[in-house]
């Protein structure tokens, strides 16, 4: 059968210009991989540790500032319809870096199919409401009692994702990861940073925030799951961006997703009437409203490197991996506050050090598990290699 001039064109200039990988041994292509991968993986890594530090700085600074004391009891529990917004409305900023990070040619075959942008349409959509629900429901668990109890509700966040991991994800554990999950649990318990949004005594509902933090674990850890089924089964499994994972799939990923929770949270605050209440919340704020704008701004920016970052180890990892770096980061961001902010009784003590020691030797034991997967790779390379060779 004849060939359409156009196909024969790409061949001519596929083989004329090979991808650089192609040049190379098949061992050498894999050593390359495997090195920009870790790059990639830590990277994203420092991304999550920045953001739990930047967010956390950012929403102490928020609420010390908040002049509650002087004002009617009750003002705790409102504007969090205003911080899920902003956990997700700065995602624009992503928006030229998606431009800028290249895109592999998309598959031909695959690419465009009615049904394929359909799904990944109620996909975007879906984790976008599931986003805007963890979001508000995480800001109201925060908000409604001791932060402690929060720690301790929200850690089973990781049990939830483990629990989807392995429904959705089919999710391979290993002995080593099965202590990292533990660890991690121990560590984000113990080593919890101090939170100036805590309620007053007479303002706590411990049953009401067990519930609600109970949900957002649930559904965050269902979003993570959803990301990674995402990528797997719509981006990579059928070649909308080439044969690869590459960083633009989590920025699609962050942006589309970010826009759908962004439209649900403005919903939220202006159906519920907290729109009219920012104007006497700026006016509290002890720095005046210069700053209160500045720290939403500040926070807004601090989720966006958070998120990216997570999202970007569901890529290159896994939810769980995500999930496990996201809670490790506890003790540091509780030294941080330690440093940053002069809360009573708030001290870097022997039990918070362990957790610090802790967190190397929860995220050591995860790495040691993809080290020895890599290396296992490598090694089924070299016997294929020597089994052509023979
Ligand atoms: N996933 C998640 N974990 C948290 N731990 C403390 N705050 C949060 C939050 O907002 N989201």
């Amino acid at each position: 059968m004849e060939m359409p001039e156009a196909s024969k064109q790409n061949e001519s200039e596929h083989v004329q210009n090979p991808e650089p990988d192609q040049i190379l041994s098949p061992r050498r292509s894999l050593q390359l991989h495997q090195r920009k991968w870790w790059i990639s993986v830590l990277f994203c890594l420092f991304l999550v540790v920045a953001g739990d530090s930047l967010v956390m700085l950012l929403l102490n600074f928020f609420y010390v500032q908040d002049n509650r004391q002087e004002s009617d009891q009750d003002l705790q529990y409102k504007g969090t319809w205003l911080q899920a917004l902003v956990q997700n409305a700065a995602f624009p900023i992503l928006i030229p870096l998606f431009f800028i990070f290249p895109s592999p040619k998309p598959n031909q075959e695959t690419n465009n199919t009615r049904f394929l942008s359909f799904r990944l349409l109620f996909l975007y959509l879906f984790l976008g409401v599931l986003v805007a629900a963890h979001s508000k429901l995480f800001a109201l668990g925060k908000l409604y009692a001791n932060y402690g109890v929060f720690t301790l509700i929200s850690a089973t966040q990781l049990i939830f994702t483990v629990v989807f991991a392995a429904i959705i994800n089919r999710f391979k554990f290993t002995r080593w990861i099965i202590i990292s999950i533990i660890l991690t649990v121990l560590i984000y318990v113990f080593g919890s940073p101090e939170f100036g949004g805590e309620p007053v005594e007479n303002e706590e509902f411990y049953s009401i925030q067990a519930w609600l933090t109970f949900a957002a674990s649930v559904a965050f850890a269902l979003s993570l799951c959803l990301v990674q089924l995402g990528f797997e089964k719509l981006l990579v499994k059928t070649k909308r961006y080439g044969n690869k994972k590459v960083f633009r799939m989590v920025l699609e990923m962050q942006i589309c997703v970010s826009l759908v929770a962004s439209l649900v949270c403005l919903v939220g605050l202006f159906a519920s009437g907290e729109y009219k209440e920012l104007k006497g919340d700026s006016e509290r704020f002890k720095k005046g409203e210069t700053y209160y704008v500045l720290s939403l701004v500040g926070l807004g920016l601090s989720w966006q490197v958070w998120s990216v970052g997570l999202i970007g180890l569901v890529l290159y990892v896994s939810g769980v991996f995500g999930d496990v770096v996201h809670m490790c980061s506890s003790p540091l961001v509780a030294l941080i506050v330690v440093l940053a902010f002069d809360f009573m009784d708030d001290d870097f003590s022997w039990p918070r050090i362990g957790t610090l020691i802790g967190t190397v030797l929860a995220l050591g034991s995860y790495f040691y598990t993809l080290h020895k997967r890599n290396k296992k790779k490598m090694v089924e390379l070299n016997q294929s290699e020597n089994s052509v060779e023979v």
